[in-house]
């Protein structure tokens, strides 16, 4: 099975004057995706692991590479097991705060900021809407989803679940 990774990152909103808003209006970023599993979909900005990397690192990069800034505080607050037809893996799901840079259309990607309590669901992962709102509230997530021909046909989900923090800091996949 693959490891993967799918960053989340939120803001506090800001009020017209520049002011932190109140955190219902938080924002997340999410991505358009041009290519990969899952693509034209919205998305969290994420990607494969790859061999001699931790999960951290990689998510680090894949933002990087799929929106142009630089994530600082990514924090493991899920996984998940997907399993499908052509590709099955395991999804380690950060949660992060701060970055550096503003976000930048890729050959990957398309970014757009959303409010957490407005999320584009219809066109995101059908499986998301049973654990993303969790994660982005602060809370943690595991679970494992089975599709079949695009549609999930297996959804287990425990949330507010203790999440090994320091998974696929310390260890790189093999
Ligand atoms: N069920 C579900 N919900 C939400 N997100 C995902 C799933 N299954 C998944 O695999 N994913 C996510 C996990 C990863 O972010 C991507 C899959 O990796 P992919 O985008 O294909 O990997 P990249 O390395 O970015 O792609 P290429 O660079 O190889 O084009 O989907």
């Amino acid at each position: 099975m693959r490891d993967a990774t799918l960053c989340h990152l939120v803001r506090e909103a800001r009020s017209a004057s520049g002011e932190w808003a109140e955190s219902a209006n938080d924002e997340t970023l999410l991505i358009h995706k041009k290519r990969g599993v899952g693509s034209d979909q919205y998305v969290g900005p994420g990607g494969k692991v790859e061999p001699g990397e931790t999960p951290r690192e990689c998510v680090v990069r894949e933002v990087r590479e799929e929106v142009g800034i630089e994530v600082r505080d990514p924090v493991k607050v899920g996984e998940f097991e997907y399993y499908s037809e052509d590709w099955n893996a395991l999804v380690h799901v950060y949660r992060a705060t701060e970055y550096a840079g503003d976000p930048v259309e890729t050959d990957e990607a398309v970014p757009e900021w959303f409010p957490v309590d407005d999320l584009p669901l219809s066109e995101m992962w059908a499986t998301d809407r049973d654990w993303l709102p969790t994660v982005l509230a602060g809370g943690t997530s595991r679970g494992r989803f089975v599709y079949h021909g695009g549609d999930p046909r297996l959804v287990e989900v425990e949330t507010d679940v203790p999440i090994e923090r320091t998974a696929g800091v310390d260890h790189a996949t093999s």
